[in-house]
């Protein structure tokens, strides 16, 4: 399995803030949509600003394509489409302008498929950005980030804002997008069920570590979720836990569910996420 971008031991703290980034370490393989998920402020959008070069790392390694950047970020931005939650577009301009600007930023811009997403978002091309409401700015960010053909696409809370249809589309845009197994996607969402729909891989990040890093189908399929009594519950590793009155939920690996005695829970990404994010760890 080949990496598109390796993230190795990323530290992160802020002068006036007790939060770090505490040796975050990930891989993201061509072809492939991360899901990164965390509760506010759990360090999802640091992790990014860390990766792109907005914030200054305090150490650690990121390497793109074999080519490990180290200060010079520029060479990373061409190859990098981001979509942040809040827009930093100029905007005074119109789409008609702004595409003229970004047609000599981008060697590889491509101005037909731009103004394919243009139409297929409903954008009108003569109107100031400033005036976009928030979801059309978020449309906008995604047809510029998908436009300067980028290996790597990093989304934080992209859709969050966006009606159903748009959600629906780009959904299905970011899924043609790794289709050739070329290009990935690092997407931050609270939306699970958009993660849920079209990720390959699960990244939970709480208090600024990642606590969890798997793919959609080994958590579906190799992993459980049982209500068990404080004897069951003394014989098992899980994962992450929470005591119910007498009983415990415990996420746990399905080689340990003892059929005879425990039973599974239907689960989903949702509730994985709240037994990660609230839970406890033995
Ligand atoms: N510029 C800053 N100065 C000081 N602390 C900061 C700064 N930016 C973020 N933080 C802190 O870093 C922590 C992580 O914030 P971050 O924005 O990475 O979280 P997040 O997972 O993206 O959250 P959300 O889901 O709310 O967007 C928070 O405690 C936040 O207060």
């Amino acid at each position: 399995m080949s990496v598109l971008l390796k993230v190795e031991n990323l530290n992160k703290s802020y002068p006036d803030s007790a939060f770090e980034l505490q040796d975050v370490s990930f891989s993201i393989p061509y072809g492939s949509i991360v899901g990164f998920i965390g509760d506010n402020g759990a360090g999802k959008s640091t992790t990014m600003g860390a990766i792109i070069g907005n914030l200054h790392r305090n150490s650690g390694s990121i390497v793109m394509e074999g080519l490990e950047i180290d200060g010079d970020h520029l060479a990373l931005k061409k190859d990098v489409g981001v979509v942040f939650d809040t827009m930093k577009l100029p905007t005074s301009l119109t789409i008609r302008k702004l595409s003229k600007v970004l047609k000599h930023i981008y060697k590889e811009w491509d101005q037909r498929l731009f103004n394919e997403y243009i139409t297929m978002f409903s954008l009108p091309e003569n109107q100031k950005i400033g005036k976009f409401s928030r979801g059309m700015s978020m449309k906008l960010s995604m047809a510029v980030a998908l436009s300067h053909n980028p290996k790597l696409l990093i989304l934080d809370e992209a859709t969050a804002g966006l009606d159903p249809s748009g959600r629906h589309d780009v959904l299905e845009i970011l899924s043609k997008f790794v289709k050739d197994k070329t290009r990935s996607v690092l997407l931050s969402s609270h939306i699970t069920s958009d993660i849920e729909k079209i990720a390959d891989y699960l990244m939970f990040i709480k208090n600024g570590e990642i606590i969890l890093n798997v793919s959609k189908d080994k958590l579906l399929n190799d992993f459980a979720v049982i209500e068990c009594t404080k004897e069951e519950f003394e014989k098992v590793e899980p994962v992450a836990f929470r005591k119910k009155n007498e009983l415990y939920e415990v996420f746990i690996s399905d080689q340990q569910v003892d059929a005879s005695t425990m039973k599974r829970k239907k689960f989903s990404i949702d509730d994985i996420t709240l037994l990660l994010m609230r839970g406890e760890r033995k």
